[in-house]
Parts: C-alpha cells; structure tokens; sequence
C-alpha cells in the first residue's frame, strides 16, 4: 500500500478553503486533518506549504486527433493528455464520432483504439451523434448503461457533423427517457453557410471574416431554439463553448424559468477577441474556432455569467492544428481554416489568472474547473474535489509563480501558442493522478498508459 501525505497546503474545493494535511492511500484521499496534527507515516511526503492543494482539473471538452476540415487535430491522446498534466488537468472527456452512415458503437470502438495505452492521466468519452436515425437512437440507450452518458448534436457544419431540428428533437426525447444529456453546438449553419458563400463571392476571405458571418445572432437564435427544443422533449441541455452574450441572456432566462439548461465557456471566449481574428499575414487564422471569438464587449456577459452561474463549465474545446501546413489550408478562403484552438495545457492557469484579476473567486475556480463539470458529466466526487475516498487526482499550484506563455515552452503537439506572451500569476508544480505524480516540481514524471478510461454515471447536477 503506497501512501503520500502532503502537508502544510491551503486545500481550495469548490465548497470549501481550509489548511490541512492530506493523506492518500492506494490511489485514493484516505484523510485530511488540520496540519501536523496526525502522526502519519508515508512513502512519499509532499510540503505544500505556501501552495494552494486543488483537485485535477476536468475538462470536459477535448477533441485529439480529431478529422476535421480535411486534416486531423494535433494532439494525440498522448501528447495531449500529457499536456494537460502539465497544466493541472487530469481527467478530459473526449468527444468520439459517429461517422455518417456508421453506428455510435463503431465510433466509440475506433476512440477507444486511439486512446488506450496512450494516456498520461484518465478520461472519458462523449458521444458525436452525426447521422440520428432509428438505429442511432437504440444505441444510445446502451451507451448510457456503459458509461458514454452524453451526446454532442450539431446545429452547425452542414453535410459534416450537423443534425436538423427533428433529428435533434427525437435525441432530446431519447435522453429525456434514458439519462443521457444532450450537449448542443448552438448556431444555425444552414444561415451560416449563406453567409460564408456571399462572403467568399465578393472576394472577402481573411480569416476575420470567420468573425463576421458567424453572427452572435446566429448563436442566440441556436441557443434559443436548442432552449424549446429541450423544454418540448422535457430533456436536460448543456450548450458547449458559448460565446455571444445574446447567448448568455438565452440561457439566462431559461434557467429563470427553472429549466435544467447548462451553459459552457471556454478560456478564448474570456481572454481573445475579433481582435486577434483580425491580426495581419493570416495570422487570424491562429484564432479561427466556432463559435467564433467575439468583440471584447461580450467577455463582461460571460464573466458575469460565471459569476451569476447562468454559465456552470469552463472546459477549453482543445482542437489543435498547426500554423503550418494546416490553418494554412484556409488560405485565400476563411471557410477552409481547420476549426479550432489548442489550449488543454492553459484552462487552470488561465482561471487562476481570473482569480487573480477579481473576475472569480478561488473556490469558484475550483468549481467551474473541476468540481461542476464532474458533477454535470457523472463523475463526482471520484473526481472534481478532495475528500475521504475521492482518486487522489490532485494539484500542487503555486499562486505566486510567475510564467509567460509561450510555445517554445508549452507541451502541447501544435506550433504556436493562442496566448503567446502572456504573463500569468501562478502555475502548476506538482500533480498526482490517482496518488501517481505524474507531474513532479515542473518534471514530468508520468507515463503514457497510466490514464484509465473512466465510465460516467448519469449528470448529478439537475434541478
Ligand atoms: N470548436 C471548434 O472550432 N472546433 C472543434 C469542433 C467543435 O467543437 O465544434
Ligand atoms: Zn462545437
Ligand atoms: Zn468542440
């Protein structure tokens, strides 16, 4: 029995900040007590004095090795569950796909191929629905039973991943019956497309365009009729990476309704803006993701959102591709730029960042970050907090470390850095999954294949 006991820290859950010493056992927290009051022994002992003792990060929202936009996203299960450690995460939910034509199961078999043995800490799946038919919909009823509890549905990317409202409706109807929730990407591509292909004919193909005909509209009108489409199927929603402060005000008066609506953002959508869509040389093309980046104006709704809990989850949608050779396959057409930024390695720092800057509190950190999207997608309290008999999934964070982002130093498989040059107030140090360090003071000491697949029980956060 391998034990570790980490003291002296400032233990920060999303419920709670005390002092105390942690003991963990076999993988799991044994006990906490108040510092040096306990006489325990341990293998290993960690002095947390001075630091902040956090849960691992969740992030419910990653795509690696994703097909997309005629190339694959960056990051393998390996280098980019690697990358997560080093920035406090420890468990991601990745998001399998359906392909047109196929089944979920043959889906969810070919993530598992790509995932397991591979990952340096643990991680789930959810379920792309493209093509929800009679089939689609028996299916899903299973995967709920094994654990890929919640299922991603398109209003977007026509003739790719997008469903129609009858298609979505009939998902909503299964879940609302089986226990599954329906996460929704919430702009209306059909009106998109027109945009895009207006757009490109008059010769207007920078990748700030991106920007511009995915309108904050577009995301509002989504939102709101992803919002009735639910209340019709009497079936809980989750709207993933909101980015238009319309969209917030949907959700908002949705959840004044009493409605079981969930809103999710993601750290771009906080810190960058059209501004670095708009960046000269085709360097916007760095920042071209859907839902797009926003005028800065819109950051204060979502900031307030967090706040007010009109918006639960912070997870980061990291879908990496490299400067060169892949958003370059947009040049001289904005609608050919691979959708979607790295940044699985920043969320925790990035929110501590928030902290730092009075935008959040710290237990509030720790519940957007960790401890809420355990609970929405079924996880809680294995993970997202630190108490007797949760995995010992655990932080090490320096709040007054100083670092700058960069990708000469960041760990993750992509050429640049969205945050290139941003100076942060502190930093991860030492991370533990399951009582295993795998990052230990600024080394990486995990191994690929330590990383369970984790089943999911069904959302613990309705009302
Ligand atoms: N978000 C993005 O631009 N790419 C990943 C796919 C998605 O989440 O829509
Ligand atoms: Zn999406
Ligand atoms: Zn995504």
């Amino acid at each position: 029995m391998t034990r570790t006991l980490i003291t002296g820290g400032l233990v920060v859950t999303a419920a709670e900040e005390t002092h105390a010493d942690v003991l963990v056992e076999d993988g799991r927290v044994a006990a906490l007590a108040t510092p040096g009051s306990q006489q325990w022994t341990a293998d290993r002992v960690i002095d947390a004095s001075r630091k902040y003792v956090v849960p691992g990060g969740v992030d419910a929202h990653t795509h690696m090795e994703m097909p997309f936009g005629g190339t694959f996203s960056s990051d393998t299960f390996e280098t980019g569950t690697r990358a997560a450690a080093w920035g406090g995460t420890t468990t991601i939910i990745d998001f399998a796909i359906q392909s047109k034509g196929g089944s979920l199961r043959a889906g969810l078999d070919a993530w598992h191929e790509k995932a397991d043995g591979r990952c340096a800490i643990d991680y789930g799946f959810h379920m792309i629905a493209s093509d929800v038919n009679e089939s689609t919909l028996k299916e899903m009823d299973a995967l709920v039973e094994e654990g890929v509890t919640s299922f991603k549905l398109f209003m977007a990317y026509p003739g790719v991943f997008y469903s129609d409202d009858g298609q979505i409706l009939r998902a909503m109807q299964r879940a609302g019956q089986n226990g599954g929730l329906i996460m929704v990407h919430a702009e209306n591509g059909i009106a998109i497309d027109v945009l895009v292909e207006q757009a490109v004919a008059r010769g207007h193909t920078d990748p700030r365009v991106h920007g511009e005909v995915r309108k904050a509209l577009l995301e509002a009108e989504a939102t709101y009729r992803a919002i009735k489409l639910a209340q019709v199927a009497g079936a809980p929603l989750y709207v993933v990476h909101v980015s238009a402060a319309e969209a917030v005000a949907e959700l908002t008066r949705a959840r004044d309704e009493g409605l079981n609506v969930f809103g999710e953002t993601c750290p771009q959508y906080l810190f960058l803006s059209t501004d670095n869509l708009a960046e000269p040389d085709f360097e916007g093309a760095k920042y071209v993701c859907s839902t797009p980046l926003r005028p800065r104006e819109h950051q204060a709704a979502l900031w307030r959102g967090l706040r007010s809990n009109d918006l639960q989850v912070v997870s980061t949608d990291h879908c990496p591709f490299c400067f060169t050779g892949q958003k370059e396959l947009g040049r001289g057409d904005f609608s050919k730029i691979p959708n979607g930024l790295p940044g699985v390695e920043n969320r925790m720092d990035l929110l501590h960042q928030a902290v730092v800057d009075g935008h959040i509190s710290r237990r509030r950190w720790i519940e957007i970050a960790c401890a809420t999207p355990a609970r929405m997608f079924g996880l809680y309290p294995q993970k997202g907090t630190i108490a007797p008999g949760s995995d010992a999934d655990i932080v090490i964070y320096d709040p007054r470390a100083e670092q700058v982002i960069s990708a000469e130093t960041h760990h993750m498989n992509v050429d640049y850095s969205a945050y290139e040059g941003r100076r942060l107030t502190g930093r991860v140090e030492t991370v533990l999954s399951r009582g295993e360090p795998v990052i230990s003071q600024r080394t990486y000491t995990g191994r690929a294949g330590h990383g369970a697949y984790t089943p999911r029980s069904t959302c613990q956060y309705l009302n």
